[in-house]
């Protein structure tokens, strides 16, 4: 019997991945996945979930195809790796520094793949070259862990969420530990709270009880961190940029109370006080320091203060106790007189409500900013979802999709890396592979001069193929995109088509966004106008 004390074969991880990407069914897949991890020892739980996500704890390999292809031995006969082999290896390549380093890459990369079988193989060079980091089976494999561990998967949910780790969760399920003890801990980063959207104000409002209607600021994403006096800032990929942000760093500092976590968005102002563009506040994030406008933040969110964690608070506690916190450093919109609006049946009737919304919308584009976020004040602090209770409204249609492919530019683009194909993720496999994407459209719109030189140097570096038009690129890069519309279309496989789509902003660096966040097809098929 091979029990969990052993280290668990790499074929068992692999074969697993292969039965849960064959099943449309959530529910097989899970049940696969949980399987295996069953047969896990708790301290190598990691090991396994980071193959499994494609993220390996090591952290990017930096392996590229050109490397993979050009060492790719036979295969092995018989399997035989197990996965502490792969986590060596893999610590191995991750480390090899200094003279010599390349060969002894490739001689740990040869080594590896030359003892793995062809199934083995493919996977090992999925997770590699990061063809694998969409991070699709993360939901699942959330699923897996509650089940391999008799843990109700929400537990498991928070618990990764608030640890910001979903590898080290498994291991602390699997090892029985208490996970409900997993709480915010100030100088540990937490994945942020996001929004959904609609496409009206009204209709958001419609949708929840008692609201704030907040500005939404265009800038970026920024968490704080205040233990025993020291300050640190996150961005929302969780990435420290504590350095960037001197001018933030010490408005914190000087804020009253011991211990704080605060969640807000940074961006650059006017003179006049209008926000800048988007752009500007990344340069910062990019470390142009010179001739910069000074940052300004604003809070919208406490998740810890008063020696206490508040996710589980409803907002309008958090509020109340931002408020006397960070003072003026508020975000515009909450708590000012007639935007927070009560819900059915107190004080405002639905109009009236709709109308207090409208016109804190209308006042939040006038100030030059995105739109609003329309927010439950009963609603605790979701981190890392998507949830109904933060609904973001802007004006035009914007989606995050994921760059399929890249085609050669011809004529005034002759020399750059063009026109981009769009995907939208296909969670349930309708339209293709599970857990893949579904192309919709395609645009060189709104790439400027900029744009292009960085999208010519850095696609090349992801491409998974070339057929000497285009390039065929892991689906990892992740797009926003305005388009007018949707409409139906036979020309892609999802039977839609975008509307006069254009590129708006790449969201990488400070501002990344993975693509298994991307917006899925149905999210555009919701934006169809109705058969007539
Ligand atoms: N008042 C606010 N409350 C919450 N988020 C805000 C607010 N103002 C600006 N934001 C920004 O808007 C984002 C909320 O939208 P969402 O959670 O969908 O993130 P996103 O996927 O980055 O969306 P988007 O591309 O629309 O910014 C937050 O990540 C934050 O950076």
């Amino acid at each position: 019997m091979s029990g969990p004390q052993a280290s668990p074969a790499l074929s068992a991880l692999v074969s697993a991945a292969a039965e849960a990407a064959a099943t449309r069914a959530r529910t097989a897949k899970i049940a696969a996945l949980a399987a295996a991890l069953a047969q896990v020892p708790p301290a190598q739980a990691p090991i396994a979930v980071g193959l499994l996500l494609g993220s390996p704890v090591q952290g990017r390999l930096g392996i590229g195809w050109r490397t993979v292809a050009n060492v790719r031995p036979s295969p092995a006969d018989t399997a035989s790796l197990c996965i502490e082999d792969v986590d060596e290896a893999f610590t191995a390549l991750a480390t090899a520094r200094g003279a010599g380093s390349a060969a002894r890459r490739t001689a740990a990369l040869t080594d590896l793949l030359g003892r793995a079988t062809a199934t083995e193989q493919d996977f090992l060079v999925r997770v590699l070259t990061g063809e694998m980091r969409t991070g699709a089976l993360a939901g699942v494999l959330t699923d897996a862990i509650g089940q391999a561990a008799a843990v109700p998967v929400a537990v498991v949910r928070r618990a990764a969420m608030l640890s910001g780790d979903l590898g080290e969760t498994a291991r602390a399920a699997l090892a029985g530990e208490d996970l409900t003890r997993i709480t915010l801990t100030p100088g540990v980063p937490v994945q942020p709270m996001l929004a959904s959207s609609a496409p009206s104000v009204e209709e958001a409002v419609a949708a929840l009880g008692p609201v704030s209607v907040e500005y939404k600021l265009d800038g970026a994403r920024l968490q704080v961190h205040r233990v025993d006096g020291v300050v640190r800032a996150y961005t929302r990929s969780l990435a420290e940029v504590t350095d960037r942000v001197p001018e933030i760093v010490e408005l914190v500092g000087g804020f009253p109370g011991g211990d704080l976590v605060l969640d807000g968005e940074t961006l650059t102002l006017d003179a006049d006080g209008r926000a800048r563009p988007f752009q500007d506040t990344m340069s910062r994030f990019g470390g142009r320091a010179t001739g910069d406008r000074p940052l300004s933040v604003s809070f919208f969110d406490v998740l810890y203060a008063q020696d206490r964690s508040l996710v589980d608070a409803p907002l309008s506690d958090r509020h109340e106790l931002l408020q006397a916190i960070v003072g003026p450093a508020l975000i515009p919109g909450a708590l000012i007189p007639g935007a927070l609006i009560p819900g059915d049946g107190a004080v405002a009737d639905s109009a009236e409500r709709a109308r207090a919304a409208r016109d804190t919308f209308d006042a939040a584009l006038a100030a030059g900013h995105e739109g609003v976020v329309v927010k439950a004040l009963g609603a605790p602090y979701a981190a890392g979802r998507r949830g109904a209770d933060w609904i973001k409204v802007k004006p035009v249609y914007t989606f995050d999709l994921v760059v399929l492919a890249v085609e050669r530019g011809s004529g005034r683009r002759a020399g750059w890396l063009s026109n981009l194909h769009l995907g939208a993720r296909d969670p349930q496999g309708r339209f293709g592979d599970a857990g893949g994407f579904v192309m919709v459209g395609k645009t060189f719109k709104g790439l400027t001069d900029d744009l292009l030189r960085w999208q010519t140097e850095y696609f090349p570096t992801i491409a998974t193929g070339d057929d000497g038009y285009s390039l065929a690129l892991a689906p990892e890069t992740v797009v926003e995109v305005a388009i007018d519309g949707v409409q139906r279309s036979s020309r892609y496989p999802g039977g839609l088509a975008l509307r006069f789509a254009r590129v708006k902003r790449y969201r990488i660096g400070a501002d990344v966004k993975p693509a298994a966040q991307a917006d899925t097809v149905d999210d555009l098929l919701q934006r169809l106008p109705p058969r007539g």
